[in-house]
């Protein structure tokens, strides 16, 4: 049973018809991969499925459709974007911030996330002093944080060294294993071959299953 599935979503603005009949599903436990050129369509898929806009057409999410503007059904972790981090606070208190909207997740789980992806644990380095790959990857630490049934990422590998796109695939792959659903949007070739399951090809406003 998918655990997300799109049928026929469209989304017009200004008269530009930007997704067009819109159809495939995501299955639990599975990495699927939204791969297709700047501007093709990719970051709109996301926020439909993620219920973040009003679209024509039909998003269900554990076979119940989703109405915008309710509150999701699962619990998500989404990177579409900037990362939303505060720059006067440490990685360490960016990710605290969330884990205390979570229940169950501790000291340990932040700093597993941080030591994964080789992040400052001192209380000395605020985010403000972050390059912009270290600020993706706290991003990225966002959104894994927690026992989300679903993750959301959007062009992850956007800033990060070859070693922390290691890490994120290792990471992901791990994640998978403990039966997460991931979905990540993506035109880094070597990264989607290295984490797909299923990939969707996007191509100005469609979406083709290769
Ligand atoms: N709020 C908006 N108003 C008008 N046009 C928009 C809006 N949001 C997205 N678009 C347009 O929709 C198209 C798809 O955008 P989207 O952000 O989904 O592309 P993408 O595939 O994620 O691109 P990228 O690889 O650059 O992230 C683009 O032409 C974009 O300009």
């Amino acid at each position: 049973m998918a655990l997300i599935q799109l049928q026929g979503v469209s989304k017009t603005i200004r008269r530009q018809q930007l997704l067009q009949e819109v159809s495939f599903s995501i299955e639990r436990g599975t990495i699927t991969v939204l791969t297709g050129i700047n501007g093709s369509g990719k970051t709109l898929i996301l926020k439909a499925l993620l219920g973040l806009i009003r679209i024509k057409g039909i998003v269900t999410v554990n076979e119940r459709p989703l109405q915008f503007g309710k509150r999701y059904p699962i619990q998500a972790g989404i990177l579409i974007e900037m990362p939303g981090v505060l720059p006067e606070f440490t990685a360490y208190e960016n990710l605290r911030l969330i884990a205390d909207l979570m229940s169950g997740v501790g000291d340990a789980d932040i700093l597993r996330i941080l030591q994964q992806f080789d992040l400052p644990t001192t209380k000395a380095t605020k985010v403000r002093s972050f390059s912009l790959g270290m600020k993706q990857k706290l991003g990225i630490g966002q959104a894994l944080l927690g026992q989300n049934d679903l993750i959301v990422l959007d062009e992850p590998t956007n800033a990060l060294d070859t070693q922390s796109i290691e890490n994120l695939i290792a990471e992901l792959h791990r994640l998978q294993q403990a039966g997460k659903t991931i979905v990540v949007a993506s035109h880094d070739r070597d990264f989607v071959t290295a984490i797909a399951d299923k990939v969707i090809r996007v191509e100005a406003g469609r979406a083709y299953e290769a």
